[in-house]
Parts: C-alpha cells; structure tokens; sequence
C-alpha cells in the first residue's frame, strides 16, 4: 500500500530525512517512535504531498507521491488526523464529519456544501464505528478531547481513504481517553481494512496498538519489529539521547509545527 524508497528531504541545511526505505501493508497498524525532531511528522506529511520530497520514490495506495499532478487524487486516497482535530466547535459533528466528504464532491456542490444522503449516510455510519452515533446532533464544542478525536477519526474515515495517517493523534489526552481514541482508530480502520501510519511518542501505547513498530533517529530509519518485543537496547536506538524508559517529555520537546497544517485540514 505504501512504498518508500530512499526518501530524503531537507529544510534549508538541515537534512531532515536521509534516506528511508519503507513498506507498509494494506490493512497494517504501523507506530512511528522517535524522538522530537527525528523527521516523523516530515515523513508523514511526504506520503500526502503536504511536504514535497528532494529525492526517493514514494508510492502510495497506487499513485506516485512525487508527482505534484497527483495531489487531488492523492489527498482523496489519504485521511489525516492530526493531535488537534480542528473540528469547526459551532457546526454539529454529523456536519464535522461530513466534510470529510467534500474532496469526493463536485466543485459546485463542495462550494455550497450540498451532500446528498448517500454522504449523510456514510457519515452517520463513520459515527457509530467511533461509537458516537448518539452524539449526531450535538454541536462539536460540546464534546471531550476524546470524543472529538474520535469525530476527527469519523472524519477520516468519511473520506473512504485508503491510507490514514495520524500525526500525534492522542498527544493532548489523558490516558484513559488516549487509549480509547487508539483503540477506536485500531477497530474502525482494521474493519474498514484502512493502513495507517500513526506517529506516537507513547512506547506503551505502540506496543499496545502497533501491529509493527519502526524508529526514526536522525532520519534514519533504526528499528523495524512486528513482533511487539521492543527491548530497552531497541529504545536506546530510537531514543540515543535518553533513557531505556523511552522518550523525554513531550513538555520538554519544541512544539510541533501545526500551525501550517490547518490550510489544509480536512
Ligand atoms: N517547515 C519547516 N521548515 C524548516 N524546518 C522544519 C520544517 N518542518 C520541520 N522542520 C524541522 O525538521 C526537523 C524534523 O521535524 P519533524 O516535525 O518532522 O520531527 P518530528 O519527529 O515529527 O518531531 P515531533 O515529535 O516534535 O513532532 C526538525 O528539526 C524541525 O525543526
């Protein structure tokens, strides 16, 4: 489903991918770990075209990644869900989710936001596999940190994509809702048969959801296991500067750059 091959990108000179060679199978959970700064999110936003690669062949559900010309089609494919879920808070999340159909609209009827009951449909049916049917009508500012995560994920999966990538999706919630947030993501996208490449810094929760986990250090890729055995030697690989325990607290690590990402949230 998604194929990498020597990929490389650089920010000014600062070479921030080096290299990645990388398979993902259609229907497979795969967990990114690395410490902040490593090139995860870099690496994610490759495979949708919101960061253009220098150099390396990215291939994803069937359509080259390099190619600017593929973007729409590209974008149509693959659902992002990021640590923010940037729902609109005034808009019902029956309508949050719905826009996760407008890449599939006609340009007119995506301008007036007409969607037919098929998309109403679909949506209603994103909602309950979030286990949030109940919460249809309700508007979106209403909800939990969780449950709107879990309607940023009905969103997702309204897109019928055939890749979801999920940037940090539970970095801003607490255990208990972290936890249910993956697991929902896990059930919806291995009943749907989505891949998904889930950037974490949790080591517990990677072990727990990732059906394979790999490690960006520097990045490169260092560590590629599906079998859940990751030893305190595998953690010092993927997290060279710290402890076998696992990465330093997110507090402490520069904040992610979302601010970009929400031109172009779905
Ligand atoms: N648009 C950009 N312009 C310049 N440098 C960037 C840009 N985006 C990311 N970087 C730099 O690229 C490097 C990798 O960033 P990236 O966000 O991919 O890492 P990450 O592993 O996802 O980190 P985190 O876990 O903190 O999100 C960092 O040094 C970052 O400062």
């Amino acid at each position: 489903m998604i194929r990498i091959r020597q990929l490389q990108k650089s920010y000014g000179a600062n070479p921030v991918l080096r290299g990645i060679d990388l398979d993902v199978a259609a229907g497979e959970f795969l967990v990114v770990l690395g410490q902040s700064g490593a090139g995860k999110s870099t690496m994610l936003r490759c495979l949708n075209r919101l960061v253009s690669a220098d150099s390396g062949e990215l291939h994803v559900a069937g359509l080259d990644a390099t190619r600017p010309g593929q973007t729409r089609a590209l974008r149509r494919q693959v659902a992002m869900i990021f640590q923010h879920h940037h729902l609109v808070p005034r808009l019902s999340v029956l309508k949050n989710v719905l826009t996760g159909r407008l890449g599939h609209l006609p340009t007119w009827s995506s301008v007036l936001q007409l969607f037919g009951n098929d998309d109403i449909a679909l949506a209603q049916l994103c909602l309950e596999h979030v286990g949030l049917a109940n919460k249809a009508s309700a508007r979106a500012d209403t909800l939990s940190g969780g449950q709107m995560q879990r309607v940023g994920i009905a969103r997702a999966l309204a897109q019928s994509p055939r890749v979801i990538l999920a940037d940090e999706p539970v970095a801003s919630l607490d255990p208990q809702s972290a936890r249910m947030v993956l697991q929902c993501l896990r059930d919806a996208t291995r009943a749907l048969g989505i891949t998904v490449v889930c950037n974490l810094h949790q080591v517990d929760y990677a072990r727990e959801f990732g059906d394979r986990i790999v490690g960006l250090t520097h990045g490169r890729l260092v560590y590629d296991s599906r079998n859940g055995a990751l030893t305190d030697a595998d953690l010092q690989r993927i997290y060279p500067k710290t402890d076998a325990t696992g990465p330093a607290p997110h507090e402490d690590a520069p904040a992610p750059i979302y601010g970009r990402l929400l031109e172009v949230a779905p």
